[in-house]
């Protein structure tokens, strides 16, 4: 009689349970405040449907499938429980925000966000609209267009051993990855920036090729986290525990230790400088340091580590391919390259003159123009970005996406545009010039907009700038069993990765420019 009752308790509490998963998932698909939005029920129902495309059995793959659904769809697509997914170029203002329309970031999307690891207290990963800009307001100094020209020269260094390094090449014939060449140039700049100490992989012979493997592979582990939230942030907080307290296992942690040991030293001098140092500052360790607008508790080792740890994430692989795919698309179509030959002789007339200022070479119109078409095509960042608007309904195509929920529009997709950039495949750096280049230039958005753009924006184009210049100028190579296939995003890992079987963007070195 007990077994009995028993059992009927077990029946009904399994007959609750299916009924609840059941009334849970209707809700969500129809009754839920993202019900009226059109788009696959799968979709409506679990972010697993997202997963099938990012993780397994396609792999990076999420990306091209919202173009499917944009076709199928229109333009406001329901793609998860809570998010929207928008491909309307004309709404991007919205999507971005200003400082007083608030956007905050979605926590199912940055699941690292308030991690003591990884990048965790950055301001990347700081969810909220107001605590961002205050904490970004602190690096916004050290990254405005007249420091990055104060500080010009020191990336003037690494681009002249960069070119030295190229013209290495010559001598043993070897043919050269521009990728890990333009990755080991951004790493160097991008640490000295951070930490006022470059990591100088442009010194060793793999061209820093173990630290660039860590930040790929980094980048793979994004969807699984975001889909296997709490596991991955609980098995990320037991490696730190272990790592500290047993050294083990520090495979994991490559990256995480190389940016403390990195911290360590700048963090420590800054220190020893004491406080109210005048802004004369070499790294952003210790522009943070001595930042007037953070409070103590914000200058702690560990929170600097992650704002530093972030721009070595955010500075490195962006700019690298961005350059290299330049750089292909230049080397890859000799009018293009003869054009733009011509036009930097004019300013550096042999290939050993000294490279210009980005003042000067901003006068250049078809170099300008070559390195906007290069951001639209490289697609530094392919993967979606994603918002939450937390006061005002926002509306779109009048579609209206509710406060609360969180809404993302993708670059890849924008850029890709045939209506605003036609022969969106082609490189054409004709686009941005001429009367009509105020459309392209209009909807032309490599670097973000709005409170949460891009913060290394001026960074980033002096390193490309002086990099086309200095290569382009001072180096005759050649492509090398490279086509435009390995130059193309085909798997999203919110960077765009390259396929997976090319063999990279390979050039062998002849000399000296003529
Ligand atoms: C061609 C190169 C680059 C491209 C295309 C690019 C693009 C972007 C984009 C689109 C965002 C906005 C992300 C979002 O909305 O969630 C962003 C954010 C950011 N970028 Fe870049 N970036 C580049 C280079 C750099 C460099 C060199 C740095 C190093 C300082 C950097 C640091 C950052 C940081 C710190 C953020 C976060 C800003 C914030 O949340 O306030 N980026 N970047």
């Amino acid at each position: 009689m007990a077994f009995s009752s028993f059992g009927s308790l077990l029946a009904a509490a399994a007959v609750a349970a299916l009924l609840f998963i059941i009334t849970g998932a209707v809700y969500r698909v129809y009754f839920s405040r993202n019900s009226h939005i059109p788009g696959p029920k799968l979709a409506a129902l679990t972010y697993l449907y997202q997963s099938y495309y990012d993780i397994y059995p396609y792999q990076g793959q999420w990306l091209f499938h919202q173009i499917e659904l944009h076709k199928q769809y229109g333009p406001v697509v329901r793609v998860g429980p809570d998010e929207i997914h928008i491909d309307n170029p004309d709404f991007y203002n919205e999507f971005a925000g200003t400082s007083k329309q608030r956007r905050d970031k979605s926590a199912t999307w940055y699941w690292f966000s308030d991690m003591d690891q990884t990048i965790g207290l950055s301001a990347f990963a700081t969810l909220d609209h107001d605590r961002h800009a205050h904490l970004r307001s602190a690096m916004n100094g050290f990254f405005a267009k007249r420091k990055v020209q104060e500080l010009e020269d020191r990336v003037k260094v690494h681009v002249k051993k960069m070119t030295s390094r190229l013209l290495e090449y010559k001598a043993t014939g070897e043919l050269v990855n521009l990728l890990s060449l333009a990755s080991a140039l951004t790493l160097d700049v991008i640490s000295e920036y951070s930490f006022g100490k470059s990591v100088d992989c442009l010194d060793t012979r793999d061209l820093g090729a173990p630290l660039r493997a860590q930040l790929e592979s980094g980048v793979q582990l994004h969807p699984v986290a975001r889909q296997f939230r709490l596991i991955i942030r609980a098995m990320l907080r037991g490696m730190a525990y272990a790592s500290a307290k047993f050294g083990i296992p520090k495979e994991f942690r490559k990256f995480d230790d190389m940016v403390a040991d990195l911290t360590d030293p700048a963090y420590q001098k800054a220190m020893q400088e004491g406080e109210g140092k005048s802004a004369t500052e070499t790294s952003i360790v210790e522009a943070m340091y001595h930042s007037k607008i953070l409070s103590p508790a914000e200058k702690t080792q560990l929170r600097i580590r992650a704002e530093a740890g972030n721009l070595v994430g955010a500075g490195t692989e962006t700019t690298a391919r961005t350059l290299a795919v330049g750089l292909f698309y230049v080397l890859n179509d000799p009018d293009i390259h003869s054009r733009l030959l011509a036009e930097i002789r004019t300013f550096m007339p042999t290939a050993n003159s000294d490279i210009p200022s980005v003042v000067e070479l901003t006068k250049l119109p078809y170099l300008t123009a070559c390195l906007h078409e290069t951001t639209r095509i490289a697609h530094g960042v392919a993967g979606r970005l994603v918002r939450i608007s937390p006061d005002k309904d926002l509306f779109c195509n009048n579609v209206r996406t509710p406060k609360g929920s969180t809404f993302s529009v993708s670059h890849y997709i924008q850029h890709t545009n045939p209506k605003i950039f036609p022969e969106p495949f082609a490189f054409k750096p004709d686009r941005f010039l001429g009367e009509k280049s105020g459309e392209a230039f209009r909807y032309l958005v490599a670097f973000g907009k709005g409170p949460r753009m891009c913060l290394g924006m001026n960074l980033a184009w002096s390193e490309m700038c002086l990099s086309l210049v200095a290569l382009i100028g001072g180096v005759d190579m050649e492509l090398v069993g490279t086509t435009v296939e390995d130059v193309t995003v085909r798997r999203e890992y919110f960077l765009g990765l390259f396929p997976k079987e090319s063999k990279g963007i390979r050039a062998r070195v002849n000399g000296l420019q003529k």
